[in-house]
């Protein structure tokens, strides 16, 4: 039986530091306004209004922090206790949050900014399941087959159809107790073979430098979608006007 651990002062770190290439608007996407906020003040109430969370964190895109700081004031959250500049890529991004934590003893939630949707019921099973679990992965089952493919003659083939049982898309807050995303993050980072410091979660830095460390799964929602492409903006306002009252869980 695994022991459950005091309950850690816990930090959601809010990460924005993209520019949201693929949404394709003069500003960060993060900065678009649906349902009278914009997608970050979405994202970052939540975390301030959980009763878990002691601390929130922001990482912006550069050029924008002052505007997050303005964001941030006008929402009158409390819990901010920082506003800093993100990275070239997510992975910069999430270590600078890392090192701004320091050495201290406690959890973080890593968030996507992109996903204003996220429910407090997640927030608390993270925080939970962290007194038990080193490394916790929001995820779903996957509802769609995916294919592996392998180069062909013309172009990409299907190489393998994998089970869908074992599918799983990965959503966020990726938590984990501090000292273990920093030590996963350490390794990466001195590994000339981490290419270009690129990875596309957090959960992956952690199973590829510390294998040993098991990544427990909490369920996510159909509703904690990422505003990735333009159709994703018109979905997440829709969902945001309905309220409670929307399906998608
Ligand atoms: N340098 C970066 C890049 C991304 N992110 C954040 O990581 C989350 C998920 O990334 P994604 O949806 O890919 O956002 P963008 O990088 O902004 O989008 P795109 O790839 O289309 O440019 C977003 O909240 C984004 O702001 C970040 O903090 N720092
Ligand atoms: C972390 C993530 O949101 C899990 O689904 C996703 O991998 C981020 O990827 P993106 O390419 O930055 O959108």
């Amino acid at each position: 039986m695994t022991a459950l651990e005091p309950r850690r002062r816990a930090v959601g770190v809010v990460l924005a530091g993209g520019v949201g290439r693929r949404v394709g608007r003069d500003a960060p996407k993060q900065l678009i306004e649906i349902a009278g906020k914009t997608i970050i003040e979405h994202t970052i109430a939540v975390f301030d209004a959980a009763p878990e969370i002691d601390e929130v964190v922001v990482l912006m895109a550069p050029g924008f922090t002052g505007e997050a700081e303005r964001l941030v004031a006008r929402s009158g959250f409390t819990k901010v206790g920082k506003v800093l500049e993100g990275g070239a890529s997510r992975t910069e991004t999430t270590w600078r949050a890392l090192e701004a934590l320091g050495g201290q003893d406690c959890d973080v939630l890593l968030h996507d900014a992109a996903r204003p949707l996220l429910e407090p019921r997640i927030i608390t099973e993270c925080v939970a399941a962290l007194r038990v679990h080193p490394a916790v992965e929001v995820a779903i089952p996957s509802s769609d087959t995916v294919v592996v493919t392998a180069p062909g003659p013309y172009g990409e083939v299907v190489s393998e159809v994998p089970d869908r049982a074992r599918i799983w898309r990965a959503q966020t807050p990726q938590c984990f107790r501090l000292p273990v995303i920093r030590e996963a993050y350490e390794r990466a980072f001195a590994d000339p073979g981490f290419a270009g410091r690129q990875a596309t979660d957090d959960c992956g830095v952690v199973l590829r430098y510390l294998p040993d460390v098991p990544i427990h799964i909490v369920p996510g929602s159909e509703r904690n979608m990422k505003v990735t492409h333009p159709v994703d903006v018109l979905v997440a306002e829709t969902l945001l006007r309905l309220g409670d009252g929307a399906p998608g869980r």
